[in-house]
């Protein structure tokens, strides 16, 4: 369990108002949850992860990872709690003069591991994330999705307890960044490691965060399991991790397009009377979108309404609790 209970900074600036980096931060992630942060740039997030390595300390507040409070321990103890974090970093982050083998053993050798053991844990570790074959080859013969995984084989290489991860796949394409998600999420389910993710990914979210918050000018605002979280279609963080789909300009010519957004549960027949429902209002089906997370099946479909329509379109969706949205 990592907990954060009142954390601020603040980074004080010479003659100037400090910046309040972190305002308030109470936050509980509980272990093996893969956890997404998200936010705008400026938002608080490399901070927050700064703060749970402890290579930053908070101007207040504890955070305690594993029981352990950040804040109060000895320099020894420290040590000893950084190493059961392992961190993956935006493009990896590898040594270019060492080849992947001598990259994953860094943080082994640091811990006074003898070599023979050593040479056996890297094999073990090129194996987890299957890269048995490419052990001495330097990073730049590396793909960008191999080089993360040298990243990560090098960040489990002291079995952490929390792998904390800084856009580990902002770097790479649709298809890699799966496998690398795919590649986290087997790493979770096989090690029980807890994971944080910081991401300005709304995909990553969605295709393996547990739980996820959203960070505003340093203060949380909005933070929950994503299956919840995204179940509330007129919150902004719902809106971000399954957004109302595109619709062309033409495709909207003369008519009004009205948002609507609704969640069922599999065998819940709320999609097909909402479809019944567009259908004898007259509103056509300009474009839809369909997501399921956990259990909760999220659609949003944008319709095209006469304008003169809009008002007994919106109000018949209100009577059966379904939320609509005029689009600007
Ligand atoms: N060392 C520092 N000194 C002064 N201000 C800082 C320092 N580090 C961060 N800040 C400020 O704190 C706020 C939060 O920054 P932070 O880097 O945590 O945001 P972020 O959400 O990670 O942004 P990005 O997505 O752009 O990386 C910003 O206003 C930033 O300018």
């Amino acid at each position: 369990m990592i907990t954060l209970s009142g954390v601020t900074k603040v980074y004080p600036r010479r003659g100037q108002e400090p910046v309040v980096a972190l305002d308030d931060i109470n936050l509980e992630i509980p272990t093996r949850d893969i956890h997404g942060i998200v936010g705008e740039s400026g938002a608080g997030k490399s901070t927050l992860i700064r703060c749970l390595t402890a290579l930053e300390r908070p101007t207040k507040g504890v955070i305690r990872v594993g029981g352990l409070d950040l804040a109060s321990v000895s320099s020894g103890q420290l040590r000893e709690a950084r190493r059961t974090i392992g961190m993956v970093f935006q493009g990896a982050n590898l040594l270019d003069a060492r080849t992947a083998r001598e990259n994953i053993a860094i943080p082994l050798r640091l811990a006074g591991m003898p070599s023979s053991k050593r040479t056996k844990r890297v094999s073990e570790l090129l194996d987890l994330v299957g890269l048995s074959d490419r052990g001495t080859s330097y990073p730049s013969e590396l793909s960008g999705g191999q080089r993360q995984r040298v990243g990560i084989a090098r960040a489990l290489a002291d079995n952490p307890s929390v792998l904390l991860c800084d856009e580990p796949t902002s770097a790479l394409d649709t298809e890699t960044t799966e496998q690398i998600l795919g590649l986290l999420k087997s790493v979770r389910d096989r090690y029980g490691v807890t994971v944080v993710i910081i991401t300005h990914e709304m995909s990553v979210v969605r295709q393996i965060c547990d739980s996820v918050t959203l960070l505003d000018s340093g203060r949380i605002t909005a933070s929950g399991r994503v299956e919840n979280v995204v179940a509330d279609v007129e919150s902004a963080l719902s809106r971000q991790i399954v957004p109302p789909p595109p619709l062309a300009p033409e495709d909207a010519r003369g008519r009004t397009v009205v948002d609507v957004a609704f969640t069922s549960q599999p065998g819940e027949p709320t999609g097909a009377r909402v479809l019944d429902a567009a259908r004898e209002l007259g509103a056509d089906i300009g474009a839809g979108t369909f997501e399921t997370i956990g259990s909760t099946q999220v659609a949003r479909l944008a319709l095209t309404v006469d304008p003169d329509d809009v008002a007994r379109v919106r109000s018949a969706f209100a009577d059966i609790d379904v939320a609509t949205e005029v689009r600007a």
